[in-house]
């Protein structure tokens, strides 16, 4: 992977990810709001940021591990420094996922920094206008 440079990222990173279920619901999210999305730098896990980036290929995202090959923990590494300013994550919540005690983690480390997270589509619209507002 190759994160910007903290010094790059004045307004944060942005972490997006998705369980599968939710991927298409990422993925118009993405296209609505691709306007907003292009303001930052992206962090995603691997196969949400690469369905984000086949739709639309000009945001700048860095793609990290698929989430059960350790992805999660990497947003979670980067929430701890300090780097990651908002997390959208679409969780699925009828299916067992193989990498839950990854998903509680990254959950966890999100509130413990106190950083905006949004776990399903309605709370990502209010986050993505909180964002859209904030830069005027
Ligand atoms: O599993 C995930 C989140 O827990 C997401 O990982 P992928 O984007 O690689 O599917």
């Amino acid at each position: 992977m190759s994160v910007p440079p903290a010094s790059d990222a004045a307004a944060g990173l942005l972490g997006l990810v998705a369980h599968d279920s939710k991927k298409h619901d990422m993925v118009a999210w993405a296209v609505e709001h691709r306007a907003t999305l292009a303001r930052f730098d992206i962090v995603a896990t691997g196969t949400t940021g690469g369905r984000i980036l086949d739709a639309c290929p000009e945001l700048r995202l860095t793609r990290l591990k698929s989430g059960p090959l350790g992805g999660d923990q990497q947003i979670g590494a980067l929430i701890a420094e300090g780097r990651v300013r908002a997390l959208v994550f679409l969780v699925d919540p009828l299916t067992a996922q193989p990498h839950d005690v990854d998903v509680k983690a990254l959950m966890r480390v999100a509130l413990v920094y106190d950083i905006p997270i949004a776990l399903n589509l309605s709370t990502a619209e209010m986050l993505i206008a909180a964002l859209e507002a904030e830069a005027g």
